[in-house]
């Protein structure tokens, strides 16, 4: 079995779709059957055709064998589903129904009821008598209905339904498919970032998710007992010597690595990379080598390596190991991005999982390391920042993580993108590969060398920040901004890049400034960032990780997202209606994490 199809082979939650209807038989529920499951068909088809799995195929729903007009048949429902995977829940319906007699009462299975907008047979005032219900019993579900009235007769789904159906159920599988997996801590606390010291409550309390923890020398283990698959490596050497640019080594010649150093050290980088991807998924390929403990993995979804310093400060740093693993292509070609966390900040680490479930696109990882102003710009390379940059731009880089996706090298209708791994072609791949010079390590920080991955982004690509922090006393909250990848001059770039580490990627990034609250500046931006480091994905998803984060009972601390995008539960809106961000505190707080 390919690497690839192990790894999904445990399959994906299912979307399941339940009916309700009218119990009352001798003509009412009759005269609505055929209407209430052309509902759940037209529910289903639409999803499929629009959400895709991490794999790439599309996703499957499963509709009730009967509709359900009563508790009986909500069980029967129930049971269904739990034999088929159903990770999320879907009621429809066109008429009125017993609210509580039909609901789904699973209270880990994000849900949501779409009332028909008609008025003959009132879906809608189900669809209010049922979230009344979800409200008082303390499961939050989300409320869809047109905004237009529909013709009894009228089969069409209308586009602001479509719009709400297709962003919860894109959350709702998020949940759904993260619950149960885990993250795998590769090593300890970075530096004392508190972001890699992994809070095991968060992870399973808001995620479901389990902790698994390896120390770095099982990397050590590995590579001299030869635990990784050898064929393959040879073939990723291979594909290396071809495909990798090794870039300038900006060391003083004194401190320079010797050339044979660095060509083991290409040796040792290319197996940890292996290593981490069995560490995280296990590889059938070990098994049959013998290794029949270290093929099945810690079933991870995402993971984070220490590196810094312990092991950095004697073997090659994990940059090219985070970089090819965060990216859509390596020697085995084509295929999804791995999750994989700088410094082990597991709480980067999370964001990027967040943001790659919503959009199957790899992640770039970054330090927030500097907001440059237009002052300061000017100051400093005489360049006046000019358009979408005007308001100031921040410098994300860091060694490690940025996925080579990053580069902007993909391309839809002429413009820079970062596709789902099933939309790029080979050539992207290679020019994503072209863009980017691996460069000797800066020994100063890093004295076992490696290579880190140095690219610039293409400007103009719209793209998402985000961060999860913890804070004691709250637990977790996220912290959303939107904005553009910026295009400087390479001049400029080079100016500003040479004060820090050259040999990092870098991609400038101005967010959408509103004049209020966090957003009021981009400097505001940055002075409110709650960490180091944020995690990045191409297109504007803001309104996606707020659907996500209250369905796992996070508040959202800033945003930069029009109040008229943002889904959330109907109950939410019994927090307060004027104020949003407050009410979704009271909200998350009120009903608490989606576990516990
Ligand atoms: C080389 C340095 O230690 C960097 O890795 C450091 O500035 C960080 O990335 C901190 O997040
Ligand atoms: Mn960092």
């Amino acid at each position: 079995m390919s690497i690839e199809k192990h790894r999904f082979a445990s399959g994906f939650p299912k979307i399941g779709i339940r009916p309700t209807i009218d119990g009352r038989r001798r003509g009412v529920r009759e005269s609505l059957e055929e209407q209430t499951m052309n509902m759940a068909k037209a529910t289903a088809a639409l999803i499929s055709e629009n959400l895709r799995y991490p794999n790439g195929e599309p996703v499957e729903c499963v509709i009730a064998d009967t509709t359900i007009g009563g508790v009986a048949e909500a069980a029967a429902c129930a049971d269904k589903f739990a034999k088929e995977n159903v990770g999320v829940s879907i009621t429809v319906t066109p008429c009125w129904c017993y609210g509580t007699e039909t609901m789904d009462m699973d209270p880990s299975i994000p849900k949501a009821v779409w009332g028909f907008n008609g008025t003959e047979r009132p879906g809608a005032v189900y669809l209010a008598a049922v979230l009344s219900g979800y409200a008082q019993k303390g499961l939050p579900a989300f409320g869809i209905y047109g905004e237009q009235v529909q013709d009894a007769t009228d089969t069409s789904v209308p586009d602001d339904v479509k719009g709400k159906i297709i962003s919860f159920a894109r959350a709702g599988l998020a949940v759904s498919y993260m619950r149960g997996k885990a993250y795998l801590s590769m090593g300890s606390v970075s530096m004392g970032i508190a972001g890699s010291i992994v809070d095991d409550s968060f992870f399973q309390e808001y995620l479901g998710m389990r902790n698994e923890y390896i120390d770095m020398s099982e990397f050590v283990r590995r590579i001299n007992e030869g635990i990784y698959d050898d064929q393959e490596f040879e073939k990723a050497m291979a594909w290396v010597k071809e495909n990798c640019i090794e870039g300038s080594d900006i060391n003083d010649p004194a401190i320079q690595q010797s050339r044979e150093k660095k060509d083991e050290n290409w040796e040792t980088v290319v197996k940890m990379t292996q290593i981490a991807r069995d560490l995280m998924i296990g590889n059938p390929r070990l098994a049959e080598l013998g290794f029949e403990e270290e093929a099945m993995g810690h079933h991870a979804v995402v993971s984070g390596f220490q590196g810094q310093r312990q092991w950095t400060d004697h073997f090659p740093n994990g940059d090219f190991m985070e970089a090819m693993l965060n990216s859509s292509f390596d020697w085995n070609g084509i295929r999804a991005p791995y999750m994989v966390a700088t410094e082990n900040d597991s709480l980067n680490g999370a964001v990027m999982l967040f943001g790659n479930l919503l959009t199957n696109t790899a992640q770039i990882f970054a330090d927030v390391r500097t907001y440059w102003g237009a002052e300061s710009v000017k100051r400093v390379t005489g360049y006046e920042l000019p358009g979408a940059a005007a308001n100031g731009i921040l410098h994300l880089i860091n060694s490690g993580s940025a996925t080579l996706d990053g580069t902007g090298e993909q391309s839809r209708d002429g413009e820079p993108v970062m596709k789902p791994h099933w939309e790029i072609t080979q050539e992207e791949a290679d020019k994503c590969l072209e863009a980017t010079s691996w460069r000797p390590a800066n020994v100063g920080y890093f004295r076992g060398g490696g290579y880190s991955s140095d690219y610039l982004s293409k400007g103009g690509m719209p793209m998402t920040m985000s961060r999860l922090n913890i804070v004691k006393g709250l637990g977790p909250v996220l912290q959303i901004a939107e904005g553009y990848s910026v295009e400087l001059p390479q001049e400029v770039h080079d100016v500003l890049d040479d004060r820090t580490d050259p040999t990092w990627p870098t991609t400038w990034f101005a967010p959408i400034v509103t004049g209020e609250g966090a957003f009021t500046s981009v400097y505001d931006v940055m002075n409110n960032w709650g960490a180091n480091h944020g995690s990045i994905s191409y297109g504007h998803i803001g309104a996606d990780l707020i659907t996500l984060a209250s369905m796992l009972r996070i508040p959202v601390s800033m945003h930069n997202v029009a109040d008229e995008k943002i889904f959330r539960p109907r109950a939410w809106s019994l927090f307060g209606t004027e104020q949003l961000e407050a009410a979704d505190f009271r909200a998350c707080t009120n009903f608490g994490p989606l576990y516990k």
